[in-house]
């Protein structure tokens, strides 16, 4: 039997306003496996990114057309609450942004936001998740420190541990890595590696060493349209449409 698909996209239209941003998109995510979305600059890879935990609905003009479910559930659906949606699909941005609170603060926010209270358990989750984003041995001595303080790529490591502390089943990093220099892109890159063992990961990336190094399954968008998606390995080396093998071979983009 073939395993139920994580996050699922069908027949996927996206507006903003009346300008039409992605076309017809058919895309599953498997369970437990990193996907990577790639493709020039404005092809819409953001926008389906935000789509998944529908932070697009911030957007008054935007509006979504078609099906995209989790756990074979529509979560566009009226029923589905979009804190609890959030709190299962947690999000890391291109730029680290931190609250301007303490190290501690940063992971316990989105506990404290669910209402939780248990001081006990928050700690818990708090050095659980610095741990699983690889931070805890360099900042455990200063929790309550700002976590202004902190280098670029600490930052982004608390930024994933702040989104892994309420435990979500999916994790969506726009651009993870993009203000970053190699070392802390190195430590992003094993860690995504790490994390997958546990979350099913989609990042979009403009780098296509870094979508090669990181992912299992790579999508290529080109103009808001998906045209085509395979494992990693084959869509690098044996591409099935012109235009992705245009892109990979750097002819645009
Ligand atoms: N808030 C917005 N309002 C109106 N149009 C938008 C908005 N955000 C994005 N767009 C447009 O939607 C299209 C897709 O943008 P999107 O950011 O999803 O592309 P992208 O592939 O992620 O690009 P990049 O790699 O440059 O981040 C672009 O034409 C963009 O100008």
């Amino acid at each position: 039997m073939t395993e139920p698909m994580k996050v699922s996209s069908k027949n996927l239209d996206f507006f903003y306003g009346p300008s039409q941003a992605l076309y017809d998109v058919n895309l599953d995510f498997e369970q437990n496996k990193v996907t990577a979305l790639i493709g020039p600059s404005g092809c819409g890879k953001s926008t389906f990114l935000r789509c998944i935990n529908r932070m697009n609905d911030l957007i008054p003009i935007a509006r979504v057309q078609g099906d995209l479910r989790i756990d074979d559930v529509d979560i566009y659906s009226p029923e589905v609450d979009v804190v609890d949606l959030r709190s299962r699909v947690g999000m890391v941005f291109q730029k680290p942004n931190p609250f301007p609170k303490t190290i501690f603060e940063n992971v316990a926010y989105g506990l404290r936001v669910k209402g939780v209270r248990n001081k006990a358990y928050i700690a818990s989750q708090v050095e659980k998740s610095l741990e699983s984003a690889a931070l805890f041995d360099e900042v455990k001595d200063r929790l309550h420190d700002s976590a202004l303080g902190l280098s670029g790529g600490q930052q982004q490591r608390l930024c994933i541990a702040r989104a892994l502390a309420v435990e979500p089943e999916v994790l969506l990093m726009d651009e993870p890595a993009s203000a970053l220099d190699p070392v802390a892109t190195q430590k992003i890159e094993e860690l995504i590696l790490q994390l997958k063992t546990t979350y099913t990961i989609i990042i979009v990336t403009h780098n296509m060493q870094q979508a090669a190094r990181v992912s299992d399954v790579t999508a290529f968008f080109f103009m808001g349209k998906l045209i085509e998606a395979d494992a990693t390995e084959t869509l690098f080396t044996k591409p099935r449409k012109q235009q992705t093998s245009d892109y990979i071979t750097g002819r645009f983009g």
